[in-house]
This record gives structure tokens, sequence and C-alpha cells, in this order.
């Protein structure tokens, strides 16, 4: 490089390497404490014991799952860094590397059309040479609609475009650029604001005609088997019309390319993963551009800047060789303030994304990263690789081998029906049997091949998508990645046993921590049940108050909900954001922890077939509205209310019988920590007690048959375990 002005920089965060460290230490020597008390209560002799064997070692259990997750997350903070860019400092722009922009969408009814093509524009309009980006949607539903909707967005962006860069906007997805208050580049010249007023009519005409086109026969797109089961359709989207556009801006157009994977009902498609390999090889024919941005259909290019602000890492020669992906936090746009669902996910994105950055980088996110092509090709290619080797590794078309060789410029394919006919095979659904293609878990990988990432948390957030805003969504989402992340942690992929050899022992705990956490629904099932049922049955778990073990009970509690404290507030948000946090950590861990690892269970005996529910991106005004509010919306399945309830009226019933014990019977010192843990939850679940309670609306009420066979279920739990427990 002529230039040795380094492109980027990073910042080691000092301080809080230095206080979590030390919380660390402090923490885990308490920790240590604990086992002794435990371990040494299996050295009484039984007959003296106070307390049964059983629910002794169920807590003594659920105390070091717990323990040993808390140690893995210590890895993540080690080291954490952050980052800054110097884009000022990259080459001329004919020297820059082309880009092709990924998105995924698979349902016009969950996800509006309107929504995915502002995210389409968004990324046509990114800060970059035009004739070095192509921005490819993948259609799962295989959905006319967006089909349409993809030509509207074609014409819109001829308008738009040249409009953003003239007057250089930096929001540049239309529909947030129209709905900010504050339009950025103020209200300037009259010039700019006729030009605005036009822009926003033709704006206007695309959602209508979007709107038009989706009512005009509702079964049509409705139609749930076309999603499942469709031929290939594969479009570059061109210049239909005749509009009066100069045709210096006509030229600036960044490439626009349609692709609908064939689908059908006896094939499976491996979900959002599917549709990426798809993509990967269309455009491998198609511009074969060396990387690639990957974003999920809501998750609109907020800041231009961001592919040049990736460049100043991949560009970089002192990192280039070994990185393979940049990613950018996934942030919201529509979040309130309190986030109720805690669905900003602030600790992955503001502390664990910060931490990995420190030790060998961060994992893929699933969409908001900028990834280098070669490093999604699995095995390395070496120029005299023959032809049979990779066509067991890349399948059987030979333009994409080609496309291998060619040095990242696409195939020169001048007949269209061959590219057509060769683009269709790419995308049929029976291109990967028997190849590589899937098999080789690429993205989970990448760091035990060599591979390194960058984490980049610019102040402005670079992309922002819809979070989850209602609990049925939250618990849907929950549960499938949970399912998803244990099935990883027990695969033969598990970080502790395939990582230590490949990466370092702390990245190895991070992984493990992601693929593990969910087993927090073990602990805590164990403690909303047990020490309740002891309580009630006058059966001391936890050292008296005047021992000098419960002042390590004490610290421990104290210690671990200050340091999350801590980092939430560090992140700028309020107290009652973190409140909001830890309860769902709670809901969470005993619902979606729950269900996700039930769901992998039945998964390996064959009992359940995979599946990928889309959370909603239509807003509902009613929910909305009670979500602004920071009310809890409680329109969701049984399943998911019924074990929530049933804990809580254990836990009411555990309460109050503590207190009358602790009141009549002086056991108080024996008891209060039991009794103290029955409080603390019902103080964390307040919002469920009110919907259960005072709640009166539709949507906040948790109907009567819920509690009423919650209180069957719990009734039914204290008997059979006081029995259990009586007979020892
Ligand atoms: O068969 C499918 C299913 C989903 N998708 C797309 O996958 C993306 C993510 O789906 P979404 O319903 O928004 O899931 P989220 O839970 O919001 O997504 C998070 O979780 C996913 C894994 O569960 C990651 O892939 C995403 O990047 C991450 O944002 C969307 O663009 C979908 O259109 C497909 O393309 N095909
Ligand atoms: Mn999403």
């Amino acid at each position: 490089m002529e230039d040795s002005l380094p492109l980027h920089a990073l910042h080691v965060q000092k301080l809080s390497m230095f206080i979590n460290r030390a919380h660390s230490l402090i923490h885990s020597i308490a920790l240590a404490f604990i086992i002794y008390y435990r371990v040494s209560f299996l050295f009484i002799d039984p007959k003296t014991r106070a307390t049964p064997l059983l629910p002794w070692l169920l807590v003594f259990a659920s105390e070091l799952l717990l323990s040993f997750i808390w140690l893995l997350g210590q890895a993540y903070r080690w080291r954490p860094v952050t980052r800054t860019v110097f884009p000022e400092r990259l080459p001329d722009d004919d020297k820059l590397p082309a880009i092709d922009v990924f998105i995924c969408t698979t349902d016009p009814n969950k996800e509006p059309t309107v929504g995915v093509m502002n995210t389409v524009m968004s990324a046509m309009a990114l800060d970059y040479p035009t004739e070095k980006l192509h921005v490819y949607l993948s259609d799962d539903g295989g959905s006319p609609l967006t089909l349409h909707g993809m030509r509207e967005a074609w014409r819109f962006a001829r308008w738009w475009l040249p409009f953003c860069r003239r007057y250089e906007i930096t929001t540049r997805c239309p529909e947030a650029y129209f709905s900010a208050l504050q339009a950025d580049c103020g209200f300037g010249s009259s010039e700019f604001m006729t030009e605005r007023r036009k822009i926003k009519e033709r704006y206007d005409m695309l959602k209508e005609s979007i709107a038009k086109e989706s009512g005009r026969d509702p079964t049509r797109y409705n139609s749930r088997n076309t999603a499942r089961d469709h031929p290939s359709v594969i479009e570059v989207i061109h210049d239909e019309s005749n509009d009066t556009v100069l045709q210096v801006d006509r030229d600036k157009m960044p490439l626009l390319v349609y692709v609908s994977r064939e689908k059908r009902l006896s094939h499976r498609h491996h979900f959002k993963a599917g549709a990426l390999n798809v993509l990967q090889r269309v455009s491998g024919l198609i511009s074969n551009s060396p990387y690639i941005l990957a974003l999920d259909c809501d998750m609109y290019c907020n800041d231009p800047t961001s592919a040049r602000q990736a460049m100043c890492f991949h560009l970089d020669s002192n990192i280039s060789h070994s990185l393979s992906f940049v990613q950018f936090p996934q942030r919201f746009q529509n979040i309130s303030k309190t986030d109720i669902y805690d669905s900003q996910l602030r600790s992955q994105f503001s502390l664990q994304w910060h931490g990995l950055d420190g030790l060998e980088g961060p994992f893929l996110a699933g969409t908001g990263f900028y990834i280098k092509r070669v490093s999604l090709r699995g095995s390395t290619m070496q120029e005299d690789t023959d032809l049979k080797e990779l066509k067991q590794s890349f399948g059987s078309s030979n333009e994409l081998i080609k496309s291998l060789r060619q040095n990242f410029k696409p195939n020169a394919i001048n007949d269209q029906h061959i590219l057509r006919q060769e683009t269709q095979l790419l995308a049929s659904c029976t291109y990967e049997n028997d190849t590589k293609w899937g098999k080789e878990a690429r993205f989970v990988s990448l760091h035990c091949k060599g591979w390194s990432s960058v984490n980049f948390d610019p102040p402005r957030p670079q992309f922002l998508g819809s979070g989850t805003t209602n609990l049925n969504d939250v618990l849907v989402q929950g549960m499938r990645w949970s399912s998803g992340l244990i099935e990883f942690g027990f695969s033969k992929f598990c970080p502790l046993i395939y990582g230590p050899p490949r990466v370092s022992l702390l990245q190895s705990m991070c992984y493990a921590e992601v693929a593990l956490f969910p087993l927090y629904f073990l602990p805590l099932w164990c403690f909303a049940t047990i020490p309740q049922l002891c309580l009630l049955n006058g059966v001391p778990l936890y050292p008296e108050v005047s021992s000098s073990f419960f002042v390590i009970y004490v610290f421990i509690f104290l210690s671990a909900l200050s340091k999350h404290l801590l980092e939430v507030l560090s992140t700028g948000v309020s107290f009652q954001t973190w409140m909001n946090g830890q309860r769902l950590w709670m809901i969470k861990s005993i619902i979606c922890h729950l269900y996700g690892s039930l769901d992998v269970i039945m998964k390996k005996f064959g009992m359940r077939e995979a599946s990928f529910l889309p959370t909603n991106k239509v807003a509902d005004d009613e929910q909305v509205k009670l979500y602004q509010m920071g009310k809890f919306d409680f329109q969701t399945s049984n399943k998911f209310l019924v074990p929530m309830v049933s804990l809580i009226i254990l836990n009411m019933a555990a309460f109050f019988g503590g207190l009358i014990r602790i009141f009549f019977l002086g056991d108080w010192d024996k008891m209060f920590v039991q009794a103290f843990m029955s409080f603390y939850i019902l103080v964390m679940s307040f919002p469920i007690i009110e919907g259960m309670t005072i709640r009166k609306d539709k949507a906040g009420r948790i109907r009567p048959s819920v509690t009423g066979s919650s209180i069957m279920f719990s009734t039914i739990f204290l008997v059979l375990g006081s029995i259990v427990l009586v007979i020892k």
C-alpha cells in the first residue's frame, strides 16, 4: 500500500477490563465457598442431617450449572475493545472491490412488501461506486407481489438515488427519511424543497402501486402452497418505462436481481441458510463480487457509509489475509424507551461482541455483516484441484466452477438464455444433493478454520431492523434461537470439544456460552420450585441468617446483580430497562429455553420437523399502543402461559406459607432465604400477576381458564413433591 496511514484503530477498554477481571476473581472465590458449603453437607452423618438429600443435590447441581455458565461468560469480559475507522484514507473509488448485497425475505404477509423494498432501496443507495454494487433479493415466498415490488423499487430508485447523492442525504431508506420529523440536510433551498416534494409523490405512488397489486387478488398471494412449492424465478430488473430521467443518472444504478429459488414439498430447503447458499451461487455467475453484505428483509441501511467503513478493515493489509467478516451490531428502530421485552439484545451487542472482538472476533449475527466471499467456500481451492473434487464440493455447474477461478470477475456469459438456464440450475432444489453445500456448517466454523472477524459499533447505527414488540413474538423467536443453539451445542461441533484445538480457550468459552446458555432453564426451573416446596414443608436448603455462609449468599446475589446493572447502565439506559432485562431473562429461561430444548430432543427422535416461524414485521396499532405504554401483551398460546402462571401460583403459596412459618413457628433464621426467593420471583413477575388479577383489557388479561389450570398443576406438584420429600 502506498498509503502507510492505518485505516482503523483498536482501543482496549482498560477500565472495564480491570473491573471485569477483579470482579470475576472475587466472585469466583465466593462461589468456591458455596461449593464448600454444599459439599461439606454430604459428609454429615445422614441421621443428623436436617435436609433430605434429593432437594439438596438438585439445588447444588443447579448452582453448579449456573456458576459454570457464568464462568464461560467471563471470557467476554476478558478484553473488551472498541474501534474507529478512517474512511477518508481509503483508496480511490476505482480501486475499491465490488460488493454483492444479499437480502432475504420469505412471507409477504408477515414481511410487508413496502418494508422489504425500503431495505432494497436503502442498500441500492449505499455510498459506494454504483457499478460495484449489486443487490440481490431472495424471495422464499415465491410471491409475484414481491417481484412487482422489485420493479417498482427499481423505478423509484432511479429518482431516489440521484436525489440522495445530490443533497447528500444521510438517511437513505425512503420510509425512514420521509417519516423523520427533521429531515436531514435541513430545509434548504427552495429547489431542494420542490425536489423533495416530487420525490415524496413518487414514493407515495410506489406504496399505492404495491397496495393495489396486493389488493387485486388476495388469494393469489396468500396461498401457503405457493410459498412451499414453486419453480425458480430469477430476474435482473430492467428499465422498462420511458420516464424522462437524465441518461447520466440512469447509468448510475446498481444491479438489482430478484431470485426466488425452487421449492418443493418433497425437498428440505433449510430456510434462510438455504436461501443464502442459493444467492451465493447465483451471484457467483452474475456479479461474483469478492465481498458480500447480508441483510434481513427488515434491516435497512440507516447510514450509507457502512460499506466504506467495512472496507477500512477488509483493505487493511495487516489483517485482511485472515479477516473473514466485519459485523455491525443488530439494532432496532421500533424499540420503546424502557424496552419491556428486552428486544434490543443489549448484552449481546453492547457487551459480548465487544469482548469477542478483543479475542478472535465476534460470531456472525446473521445480518449486517460484510463477509469475504472466499471465506465461505470452505475448502481452500488450489489451482490444480481437479474437476471431480470441485464438483463434489460445489455441485455440477461448470459455469459456477469456472466462476470460482475467475478471481472475482463475473463470467462473461453473454447469451442471456444460457445465463438463465444456468442460474435456474443453481437455484433448483436438487442442486445441493450429494455436494458439500450445507454440510460443513461453514458459518459457525469460520474461526476454527483460521478466519478472524471484526466487530464495528459506530455511534450511528448502520443497520436498523424491527425488533419484537409483543410477548408472543419474543417467545417464539427465543424458542427458535434456543433450539438452534442447543442443537449446535450438542452436535459434533460442541465448542468445548471442537473448539480448543482450533481456537483459543477464551474464544471457545464464548462459543460454549452461546451454545449452552439455553441450559439456564434447568437451574431456573429448579430455583423456582424446589426451595418453595421445601419451604412449605419446613425443610431448610440454605444457611441460617446467623451463619457466615449466609453472608456469602447475599454477596453473590448482590455482586451478580450489581455487575449486570453496571453493564446495562453503562450503555446509557435506565434502571427500569435493567429490571426489564432481568425479568425477560427469567421468562425466557423458563419458557423459551425449556421448549427450545424439548424441540431439539423431539427433532432428534424424529417427532418434529425443522421449522422457522418468521417474526411479524407488521405493526398492529393496538399492540404498538400497549407496547409504548410499557404494558405486557399476553395474547400468546397457553403452552407459554400455563407454566409461567403455575410457577407464580406456586411461589405465592410458598411465600404466604413461608410467612406463616416464620411468624408462627419462629423459623425465621432457617427459612429466610427461601421466603426471600419467592418474594423476589413475585416482584420480578409483577406484570404477570397484574395480568392474572387487575387487568381487564383483552390483550392484557390472563384468562381465568389459564389461571385455573395453573392452580391445578401447582397443586399436583405440591402434593406429589411433598410425598417424595416425606419418603426421603
Ligand atoms: O425460510 C425462511 C425463513 C426466514 N427467512 C428470512 O430470514 C430473516 C430472519 O427472519 P426473522 O423472522 O426476521 O427472524 P429474526 O428472529 O428476527 O432474525 C434473527 O434470527 C435469525 C435466526 O433465527 C437470524 O438469521 C437473523 O439474522 C436474526 O436477525 C428474514 O429476512 C426472513 O425473511 C428466509 O429467507 N427464509
Ligand atoms: Mn428479524
